[in-house]
C-alpha cells in the first residue's frame, strides 16, 4: 500500500478558483518526488492538503492508509507528527537560538525534557550544524538557516518531509548542498516531496517528477526532467 494516496482530489477556493483539478496519484514510502509547474499550478495547495492545512473540496487523501479528511480535530497533530515541513523563507524564530528553534518542534508534542537535548543534538549533527547550536538565526548564512529549518523538520523522525521551494532564497552552490542533504535524508528512509521551480536541480537529480499545470496533473515521470527551462 502506498504511503500517500490522492483519489480524484479537487480543491476549489471560493468563489471559483480550481487550484487542483481531479488529481489522482500515489507516492510510496522512500520515494523522492519533485512537484513542478508554473506559478499558480497548485503545488502549494497540494502540500497544504497533505498536512491538512486545507481540506479537499472533492476526493480523498489517504496517508498510511487512513483518510485524513475523517481525522478528528484532536487527531490532526498525530498526522503532523508524521510530516516535517520546510519553507523557502526558513521560518525560524529570530529570538531563539538554533537549538531552541529545533527543540520547539519536540516541546509542542510534549517530548520529555530529558529526551530533548540528545534528540536536538542528533538532528543538528545530521544537518552539519552541531557547532552552530548556540547561535541565533541572523548570525547564520542562508544555507545554514535552511539546515536549521531542516533539522527542526526531521527532529521528530517524520515519515514524510515536505519542502516548498526550499532553495528559492539560496545561491546555486548552497542549493546543491541543501539538495545533497535532502537526498541523504531520503536515503535514510524518509519520503521527500519537494515543490520547486529550480529546473536545473530537477534535471540533475533524475528523480520522480510530477508536473502540475492549472491544477491538473499533466506529467508523472519516474526519472524525470523539469520539462522546460522556466
Ligand atoms: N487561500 C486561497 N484562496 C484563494 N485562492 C487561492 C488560495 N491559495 C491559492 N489560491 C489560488 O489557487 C491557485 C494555485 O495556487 P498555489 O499556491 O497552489 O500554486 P503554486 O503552484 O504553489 O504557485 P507558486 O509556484 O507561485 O507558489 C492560484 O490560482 C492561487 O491564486
Amino acid at each position: 500500500m502506498s504511503l500517500i494516496q490522492f483519489y480524484n482530489v479537487t480543491k476549489v477556493y471560493q468563489p471559483h478558483i480550481t487550484a487542483l483539478d481531479d488529481i489522482s496519484v500515489k507516492i510510496d514510502k522512500g520515494e523522492f518526488v519533485f512537484l513542478v509547474g508554473p506559478s499558480g499550478a497548485g503545488k502549494t495547495t497540494f502540500i497544504r492538503l497533505l498536512f491538512r492545512e486545507e481540506v479537499p473540496t472533492r476526493g480523498q487523501i489517504l496517508i498510511g492508509g487512513r483518510s485524513i479528511a475523517r481525522l478528528k480535530r484532536r487527531e490532526v497533530p498525530f498526522l503532523r507528527r508524521n510530516i516535517g515541513i520546510v519553507f523557502q523563507d526558513f521560518r525560524l524564530l529570530p529570538e531563539w537560538t538554533v537549538f531552541e528553534n529545533v527543540a520547539f518542534a519536540l516541546r509542542v508534542i510534549e517530548v520529555s525534557p530529558r529526551e530533548i537535548k540528545p534528540r536536538v543534538e542528533k538532528a543538528l549533527e545530521r544537518v552539519g550544524l552541531s557547532n552552530r547550536a548556540r547561535m541565533f538565526p541572523h548570525q547564520l548564512s542562508g544555507g545554514e538557516q535552511q539546515r536549521a529549518a531542516i533539522a527542526r523538520a526531521i527532529v521528530n523522525n517524520p515519515r514524510i518531509l515536505v519542502a516548498d521551494e526550499p532553495t528559492g532564497n539560496l545561491d546555486p552552490a548552497t542549493s546543491r548542498e541543501i539538495m545533497k542533504l535532502l537526498e541523504e535524508i531520503n536515503y535514510q528512509g524518509t519520503t521527500v516531496i519537494m515543490a520547486t521551480h529550480a529546473w536545473d536541480i530537477v534535471n540533475s537529480m533524475r528523480k520522480r517528477v510530477i508536473a502540475l499545470q492549472q491544477g491538473r496533473l499533466v506529467r508523472d515521470d519516474r526519472e524525470g526532467a523539469y520539462g522546460y527551462e522556466a
